[in-house]
């Protein structure tokens, strides 16, 4: 596969004096060095200086740093200051909450709030299923983390897990329609994890936990999937493992493999690593072997983490033991979803025949996009930067919009298997290839696709609480 080298884009705020050509020496500098234009911007003009925003694409933080050393030391140009477009995006937060109708009247007051309210909430009061008809819950979801496995940055706490939830609660408005709250909890106790969304819950349609690490992730989502009458799904767990299937469905008929002949090597055996594992041997995967900072997980060994006991149970037929250079040794597929620089080069090479590589770990996969790109058939990664994104970002907002339009109780395996069938069917057979095997985060059609396949599971399964037709816009 080919690929091209992604960067950053910082602003930097110049004031250039009016002499000679200065502007066509400043893109000269910039070009020498490597970065790249993208836009320009005029502040102010004085008799003797030009206040422009310059936006230039440099390849990281060093790089623009370095920029801005060369433009400062240049006669006639000051660098008034740099910003970085991604914290400009975050100032203040990146979400509001907007009423849906005004108040323009004391008649509109008096129905929106007392007295009138008051009937619609004897009304719940008496039928509290009404409240799905009656209250935002119908379609608002949690966003919920304790800020514990923050994308790969790890125990980063609450406050700062916060711009992903919002990020999350954004994604899941502008692709599903859906209203999320961002919600960050200052606990790491499960028990107390799992009493706080229970009381915050009647606010809820569905419950989507987000970036809490393993293994405790487990216990919280099977209790609070037993004590709640709504969906409550570990985004990282099966999001991540709806969108590997999906992308892996395709893959494997690209490379014209069969699933069930697959040698599949997964590292990173905890959230999303023991959901993909699960995922892959629902589709009739059966040769996976799981790789953890300490070794393949075998059955020779008894571990203190109970689902790795349970996952070498699972797990590697010929219970092979060793390092990951062992387990890569003939492998079809890597999917990482670990840390970065967890694979090399000498890795790729051991692989089998059309090598897949789902480099998933956030924000840095497990071995650079350029480095692993001339060595394998198909690469993919968790980041909008690079083709095929193997994100969850393509799962969870058609999921819980089909759970929720069936007012489902759960999201079970079916409804997931939809999911991760309806994203692979959005790419026909014949327009599959290497840099396109899972379909864009923009296509518009994927949602609703995995909506209606999830909301009709949903139903064969018994889990609806409502009747959906497809494309019915609850
Ligand atoms: N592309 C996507 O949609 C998603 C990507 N991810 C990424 O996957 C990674 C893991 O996320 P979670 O499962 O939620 O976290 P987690 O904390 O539950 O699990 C991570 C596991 O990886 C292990 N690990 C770390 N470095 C390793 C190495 N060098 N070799 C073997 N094992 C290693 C840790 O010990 C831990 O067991 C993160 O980078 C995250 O950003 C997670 C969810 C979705
Ligand atoms: C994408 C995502 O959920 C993660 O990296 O944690
Ligand atoms: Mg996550």
């Amino acid at each position: 596969m080919e690929l091209q080298r992604s960067g950053i884009s910082l602003i930097y705020r110049l004031e250039i004096a009016n002499q000679g050509n200065m502007f066509a020496k400043l893109a000269s500098l910039v070009g020498n060095a490597g970065g790249d234009i993208a836009a320009v911007d005029m502040i102010r003009v004085t008799q003797e200086a030009v206040v422009r925003d310059v936006t230039i694409n440099v390849g990281n933080r060093e790089h623009g740093r370095q920029i801005a050393e060369l433009l400062d030391a240049e006669d006639g140009i000051h660098v008034v200051a740099v910003s970085d477009r991604t914290f400009l995006v975050h100032l203040g937060g990146k979400l509001e909450i907007a009423p849906k109708i005004q108040v323009k009247n004391r008649d509109d007051l008096s129905r929106v709030y007392t007295p009138h309210v008051a009937r619609v909430c004897e009304a719940i009061h008496e039928d509290p299923s009404k409240a799905f008809q009656l209250t935002i819950k119908r379609n608002t979801v949690a966003v919920v983390s304790d800020g514990t496995a923050v994308l790969g940055l790890g125990d980063i706490g609450p406050y700062a897990a916060m711009p992903v939830m919002e990020g999350k609660a954004m994604l899941f408005k502008q692709f599903a329609g859906i209203d999320a709250f961002p919600i960050c909890l200052d606990t790491k106790d499960p028990d107390a994890i799992v009493e706080t969304v229970k009381r915050i819950a009647p606010a809820f349609g569905g419950i989507n936990l987000e970036d809490i690490a393993s293994p405790r992730c487990f216990y919280i989502e099977e209790r609070l999937k037993t004590e709640l009458d709504i969906p409550v799904f570990h985004d990282d767990q099966h999001g991540t493992a709806v969108v590997m299937l999906a992308g892996l469905l395709n893959a494997a008929k690209l490379v014209r493999k069969e699933l069930k002949n697959l040698k599949v090597v997964v590292v990173g055996i905890g959230a999303a690593g023991v959901a993909c594992t699960k995922m892959l041997l629902s589709a009739g995967v059966t040769n996976i072997i799981g790789v953890t900072l300490e070794g393949i997980l075998h059955r020779g060994r008894e571990y203190e983490n109970e689902i790795w006991n349970w996952y070498k149970e699972h797990t590697n037929p010929e219970n092979i033991t060793g390092s990951l250079d062992d387990a890569m040794v003939g492998a079809d597929v890597f999917i990482g979803v670990s840390g970065p620089g967890v694979l090399t080069v000498e890795h790729l090479r051991k692989m089998a025949r059309d090598p897949i590589v789902f480099a998933m770990a956030n924000p840095t996969p497990e071995i650079e996009p350029e480095v692993a790109a001339p060595h394998v058939r198909i690469l993919a990664t968790g980041r909008s930067d690079y083709p095929n994104q193997i994100n969850n970002v393509l799962c969870f907002p058609g999921i819980f919009k089909g759970a929720l339009a069936a007012r489902a109780y759960t999201i079970n395996e079916d409804m997931k298997l939809a999911a991760a069938q309806a994203i692979a069917s959005a790419i026909r057979e014949n327009e599959l290839r290497e840099d396109y095997i899972i379909p864009s985060v923009f296509n518009q059609a994927v949602v609703q696709r995995v909506a209606d396949a999830v909301a009709e599971a949903a139903r064969r399964t018994d889990v609806a609480r409502r009747e959906v037709m497809p494309k019915d816009n609850f």
